[in-house]
């Protein structure tokens, strides 16, 4: 392992109230030396926020630090190795969020002696090299940033928390075990009297069972990720623009009271209680279309609400009739959901209920019913999972390894069955627990874990 200290930003490019950046390595003290000067070492206690004035040392006249340029003020903490994310002593710097900033301070750690910038994954790739966590665990690290919705989420903490690892530890040491007993067998088998194969068949059979139920929880990460889809639709004029506006609680979708002013479909995120969604805002769809154009945008429409897993019709409350062609008889989608728009212009005591279904009354303009439709799309998109106790797999390598051990208990189970050569057996059973051991990295190579962090963000 090549013993460089390494520099990067752990927050995303551009502006924002604060920004951070991580140095970890061998010359943690020497950088805090640099851009804080000599008391800044003196005084260092681990885990502590200090408040201070980073410098470019290089810009400093004669030996007067107070000469250097400032970077910036700024909040910092160090970790002392062992004692940190990766194991080694860590610098995180908390600067102002100008990216003139962190770049200044990138350039100024860089220009000291045996360091450089960070690869994607680098830090936690450390932390696994220095025992501070195993392969599972770094590998779910990623999912715990990624995920989608709230289950994601919690089986991400899951993973990180090591549940995954625990199971696959003990169905290592059971598999060693048999392995022992096995070697001994071998050693031995002039002597003592046949082997129980019957117990072995026993013992493997319910490993092999333990293995196909973490096999069979894997869940693609692009199927589990896919963000839900809620459309809106209705005639034109309905205030759909305006309820999207409502509920981003922003000016993003032009607004107008000419019917027809949204042509192609308008893509946003949304966030609900349950996750991430996409929300789409659809031309309007009118009896006749008034032109081609007018027709192509209805057609765009129509194809958007294929897709939707949520399907939100939108109905001028202000008007008595609304279009007809919205209507499911009339080849119009289904809605899951109907949205009576307008409700400030409406009498209260008007009757809400819709012929199409489930009606929600609100107003873009006061705000009413908005909580209550977001409820009702939380409640429709993020369906609860069956078994919210269940644990899953999503590493497409950690699949491989399991189904590497499923194939060598199968050829176990198969010898004791058809040819009990203990050492064919022993040696089956060795390229099982090599099969488990690499799920958590107890063994690993450069190329696994090259490709294991090479998909990690830079700065984690
Ligand atoms: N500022 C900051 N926030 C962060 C991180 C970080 O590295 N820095 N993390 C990065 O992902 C996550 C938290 N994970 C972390 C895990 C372990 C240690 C750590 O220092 N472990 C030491 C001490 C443990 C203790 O005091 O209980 C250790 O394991 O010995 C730090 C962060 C999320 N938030
Ligand atoms: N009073 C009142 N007016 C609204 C409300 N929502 C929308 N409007 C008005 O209704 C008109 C149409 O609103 P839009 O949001 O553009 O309607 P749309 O459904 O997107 O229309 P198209 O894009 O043409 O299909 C505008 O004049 C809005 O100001 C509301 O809650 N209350
Ligand atoms: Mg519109």
């Amino acid at each position: 392992m090549d013993s460089q200290t390494i520099v990067a930003p752990m927050t995303p490019a551009g502006v924002s109230a604060v920004a951070a950046i991580r140095v970890s390595g061998s010359k943690v003290r020497e950088v805090v030396r640099l851009l804080f000067g000599e008391s800044a070492i003196k005084n260092l206690k681990p885990r502590e926020a200090k408040l201070a004035t980073a410098r470019d040392y290089r810009t400093m006249v004669g030996e007067d630090r107070a000469t250097a340029l400032v970077i910036d003020s700024l909040l910092y903490i160090f970790f002392e190795g062992p004692n940190s994310y990766t194991g080694e002593d860590v610098l995180e710097l908390y600067p102002h969020g100008n990216p003139i900033i962190v770049r200044e301070l990138i350039q100024v750690i860089k220009s000291v002696d045996g360091v450089r910038l960070a690869e994607p994954g680098e830090y936690t790739r450390r932390a696994f090299l220095n025992g501070r966590m195993d392969l599972v665990q770094a590998e779910s690290v990623a999912d715990v940033i990624h995920s989608a919705n709230r289950d994601e989420l919690k089986n991400a903490h899951r993973l990180l928390g090591g549940a995954l690892s625990k199971k696959v530890k003990t169905l290592t040491e059971l598999v060693m075990d048999i392995s022992a007993r096995l070697e001994l067998d071998v050693d031995f088998s002039e002597e003592e009297a046949d082997p129980d194969y019957a117990t072995w068949g026993v013992k493997i059979s319910a490993i092999r069972e333990s293995v196909e139920s973490i096999l069979k929880s894997f869940k693609g990460k692009a199927a589990v990720s896919r963000l839900p889809l809620a459309v809106l639709y209705g005639a034109p004029n309905a205030g759909k623009s305006s309820l999207v506006n409502a509920l981003l609680g922003e000016d993003r979708i032009l607004v107008s009271n000419i019917p027809g002013t949204t042509r192609d479909f308008v893509e946003v995120r949304l966030f609900l209680d349950g996750g991430e969604i996409r929300l789409v805002d659809t031309a309007g769809i009118a009896d006749k279309a008034t032109d081609a154009l007018d027709a192509l945008s209805m057609e765009k429409s129509k194809e958007i609400l294929a897709e939707a897993d949520m399907k939100i019709l939108v109905v001028d409350g202000s008007l008595d009739e609304n279009c007809a062609s919205c209507h499911p008889e009339n080849g119009a989608a289904q809605p899951d959901i109907v949205v009576i728009s307008k409700s400030d212009l409406l009498d209260e005591r008007r009757e809400t209920r819709d012929e199409r279904g489930e009606s929600i009354r609100i107003s873009s303009k006061t705000g009413e019913g908005l909580a209550e439709l977001k409820r009702a799309m939380n409640a429709a998109l993020f369906k609860k999972m069956e078994n919210s106790e269940d644990l899953w797999i999503t590493s497409e390598r950690e699949k491989t390894c399991l189904e590497e051990a499923l194939a060598g208990i199968d050829r176990a189970l198969n010898l004791i069955r058809t040819n009990p050569a203990v050492e064919l057996l022993a040696f089956e059973m060795q390229l099982v627990r090599r099969s488990l051991q690499s799920i958590t990295g107890e063994i690993s190579s450069e190329d696994v874990l090259q490709q294991i962090f090479a998909g990690f963000c830079i700065g984690k």
